[in-house]
């Protein structure tokens, strides 16, 4: 099955998405996602100049020999733009395989563990009654977990949180950066009573998740987690910088809150101290960014061995290519926790056309053979790519800070 042609389709149907298609002389292709949301154009030059090139004449089927010649064979190993650039080509390659075995992905990875998959649900609003409001709605549409998030009083523009009631929250909002402010301060005071006013509106069954988004120091993390401990949820997501993984042994220390971490990682080295040293709980690296499937079930293997699960990244900026993969990932790992879910517009969903389901708060893998996500690359070309960036946060006093 040897390559014939691999080429990027780079589209924005309301957000920039870099997708790979892998072709092979039989006929059969595969297709990968590429997207590193503000920093696409970085992968597509890496896959263009680097990598596109020396996959032609290869064999499609030798996924893990092609992956060592990525990884090793680069010399400068890692790193968000290399690795997502090898998940691309990772992707595809197991799509390839699983059409030619005639199998939907999750059956060559080892079959079902599980029978559905279990989705969080975004709930923002402008202040906490604006997020009970969103808690509601989400608990009707069958979500059985959501993230909550709420504009804090003194402070602008807040993560996650989006501009106008209503609207969905988009992090690459603009051209170049947008800067925003931040008060550790005031956000600290206030996130406990976001979580009492929950619990005390929906009870103790619905699952609670939060994301600080990398923004407080580790004993500030630590009294945030004693503070929500009454609260019980099920997990309180990048509460520091993770470079310094010695930095969550202090927080752990203080609080059974449980961790999780690992968006913006890309290797399982990314991952050893805080899981051999037991001090997460999750894992949330999607398939696009830690290098396909090949690596990220290495990272899960790892972490099975300290009762840590997935919960991978699933914001809108991974396509719907990642997200269908991760949806049969999820249904074979055996030690899976949850799955993030924000939908996507319409404009994606036509450009991707998929056979992953979303009914009663969980996903449905399907059956068609591959990881079920195809591109219509016509209707890819409508929509042409925009520079979009993230913001930047300051400290109130001007302090650049992390975002
Ligand atoms: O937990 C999440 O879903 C994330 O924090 C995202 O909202 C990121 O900020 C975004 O993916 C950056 O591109
Ligand atoms: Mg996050």
């Amino acid at each position: 099955m040897k390559i014939s042609d691999a080429y990027l389709i780079v589209s924005s149907p309301g957000r920039n998405f870099v997708t790979l298609k892998i072709v092979t002389e039989s006929g059969i292709y595969g297709i990968g996602d590429a997207t590193l949301n503000g920093r696409e154009m970085a992968v597509v030059a890496y896959l263009e100049e680097h990598v596109l090139p020396a996959l032609i004449g290869r064999d499609a089927s030798r996924i893990e020999d092609i992956w060592h010649y990525l990884y090793r064979g680069a010399y400068w190993r890692r790193g968000p733009v290399t690795m997502a650039a090898i998940s691309a080509v990772d992707l595809a390659l197991w799509d390839i395989k699983a059409k030619a075995a005639d199998m939907p992905l999750y059956q060559l990875l080892g079959g079902k563990s599980r029978e559905r998959v279990m989705t969080y649900a975004h709930c923002t609003g402008r202040d906490i009654e604006g997020c009970l409001d969103e808690v509601e709605r989400h608990i009707a549409l069958g979500y059985r977990a959501v993230r909550v998030q709420a504009g804090v009083p003194g402070i602008a523009t807040i993560y996650g949180v989006a501009k106008r009631e209503g609207e969905r929250y988009e992090p690459a909002d603009a051209e170049l950066p947008a800067e925003h402010v931040w008060s550790t301060e005031k956000y600290l005071n206030h996130v406990p009573k976001l979580f009492a006013a929950v619990r005390e509106r929906f009870g103790d069954d619905i699952h609670l998740l939060h994301d600080v988004h990398h923004r407080l120091t580790p004993i500030e993390a630590a009294r945030l987690g004693k503070a929500v401990e009454p609260y019980h949820l099920f997990w309180l997501e990048d509460c520091v910088p993770a470079e310094n993984q010695e930095s969550f042994r202090l927080i752990r220390q203080h609080t059974t809150t449980p961790l999780a971490v690992g968006e913006v990682f890309n290797s399982i080295h990314d991952y050893r101290e805080l899981l051999e040293n037991q001090w997460i709980d999750y894992i949330r690296t999607p398939l696009s960014h830690g290098g396909g499937i090949t690596h990220v079930r290495r990272i899960a293997d790892l972490a099975g061995l300290y009762h840590v699960r997935t919960g991978f990244h699933g914001p809108t900026d991974l396509s719907p290519v990642c997200l269908g993969a991760a949806v049969h990932f999820d249904t074979w790992v055996p030690n899976f926790g949850i799955q993030e879910h924000m939908p996507h517009t319409p404009e994606t969903d036509a450009v991707f056309p998929h056979d992953y389901r979303f009914e009663d708060g969980h996903f449905l893998v399907g059956e068609t053979p591959g990881h079920g996500v195809d591109i219509d690359e016509a209707l890819a070309k409508q929509y042409p790519y925009k520079r979009a960036s993230l913001p930047v946060n300051r400290l109130e006093d001007g302090t650049l800070w992390h975002w």
